[in-house]
């Protein structure tokens, strides 16, 4: 199969698709793997690695695209992207589309097969595509808040954990997954004073017994939500329904029940957010105030820790990687009922349920399309 591995070019984007040990494993099976010129750098991979790896270096994007049939990127194709897709391609990367009409409608029209890493799932009900860029979006949603919380941007002043005589801040953490958890617990480890909020009491049920009461739980309801909005100095959205728009739980409305100065971090923005205030922002301009309140709302948070988050993420894709360029799509979706539901798009069709839903459109069965 040719593989094809472009440079990112999401704002301060630097992880990549594929490593040199990637490579490596493709091209011992005999693939044909292309790097974009410098894809790696900003992860510290050089050109030299690839093609020690029996890669080849790619300068002309063009004709990078154009000569691929599987292509491997990490976040979803920018305008200029969607452009150069054809039905020859297999697109496999971030997608979250529920969050993006214009996007949506691109990959339909461009007649390509893409399959979204977010909506792949695994025997113990987890997203393991996903996993991995949630732990460290939750990791650093404590730092970002933190630093937001000071006054030079805008925050209120609150420092953490406090000092002796002087309360720690509090956190509300709402969604207690991968990202929720993550988040709480770089919190608590600050010595902030944490709540988690989650519609699951199954999950509520882990996280009690996981952190012995040093991390409260709460049953998520409009009354909890109030609460959190009274009293946290930092709220950490971290929802999700797999695939589908994130639910608005703080409207603008409770903003002016918060503190002047507090903070909110929406790690789930890449699915539309889950404040009604939210909008996509970039580690450019990671900031905005709305009525007093900081808003810290990056879609692509790992991208800042580049070397760490392409060796998370790709050690959980690789597998996914070898068995599309091995069998090629149909084939290794039909052989793995986990791999089946990233098909998101196909031959101008939605195969994602709940994107479909956002959209009004009509959605088709993965397991139907694989076998057209
Ligand atoms: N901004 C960024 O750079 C990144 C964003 N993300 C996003 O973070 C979000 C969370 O991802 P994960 O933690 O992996 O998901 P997850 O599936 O592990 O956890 C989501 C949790 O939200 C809970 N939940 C759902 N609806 C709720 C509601 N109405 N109230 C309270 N809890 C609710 C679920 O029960 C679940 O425990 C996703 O949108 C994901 O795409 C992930 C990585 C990077
Ligand atoms: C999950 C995601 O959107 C990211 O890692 O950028
Ligand atoms: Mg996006």
């Amino acid at each position: 199969m040719r593989i094809a591995v472009p440079k990112e070019i999401k704002n301060h984007e630097y992880r990549v698709a594929l490593t040199p040990t990637g490579a490596r494993e493709l091209t011992g099976r005999g693939h044909q793997v292309t790097v974009q010129a410098g894809a790696g750098e900003g992860a510290g991979f050089h050109d030299r690695d690839y093609e020690a790896a029996g890669a080849s270096v790619e300068a002309d994007v063009a004709m990078l695209w154009q000569n691929a049939e599987l292509i491997l990127k990490v976040k979803e194709p920018q305008a200029e992207e969607v452009a150069r897709l054809t039905p020859q391609h297999t697109l496999f990367t971030y997608l979250h589309l529920a969050a993006e009409k214009t996007l949506t409608k691109g990959l339909m029209e461009s007649g390509a097969t893409c399959i979204a890493y977010e909506t792949v799932t695994d025997a113990k009900g987890g997203l393991p595509l996903l996993a991995p860029m949630s732990t460290v979006a939750g990791r650093m949603a404590v730092q970002a808040g933190a630093h937001s919380l000071e006054k030079a941007q805008g925050g209120a002043g609150v420092l953490l954990p406090g000092v002796p005589g002087v309360a720690p801040g509090k956190v509300t953490v709402i969604g207690g997954g991968v990202v929720g958890e993550n988040a709480a617990r770089m919190a608590l480890g600050l010595g902030a004073d944490v709540t988690i909020l989650d519609k699951s009491i199954d999950r509520l049920e882990v996280l009690d017994d996981r952190y012995q009461g040093r991390i409260k739980t709460v049953y998520s309801t409009a009354d909890a939500l109030d609460e959190a909005a009274k009293t946290a100095d930092m709220i950490i959205g971290a929802v999700l329904i797999p695939g589908a728009a994130a639910p608005k739980l703080i409207t603008r409305a409770m903003l002016a029940d918060m503190q002047p100065g507090s903070v909110l971090v929406d790690v789930a923005i890449d699915q539309g957010g889950c404040f009604e205030t939210s909008r996509p922002t970039t580690h450019a301009e990671p900031t905005y105030i709305v009525d007093g309140i900081v808003h810290y709302c990056v879609a692509n948070m790992p991208g800042a820790v580049a070397r760490t988050s392409t060796l998370g993420l790709t050690n959980a894709t690789l597998p996914f990687v070898l068995a599309l360029a091995d069998k090629g799509w149909q084939q290794a979706l039909r052989d793995n009922p986990h791999f089946l539901p990233g098909l998101n798009v196909h031959n101008g069709q939605v195969t994602y349920a709940a994107v479909a839903e956002a959209f009004d459109l009509k959605s088709v069965d993965p397991a139907d399309a694989v076998n057209q």
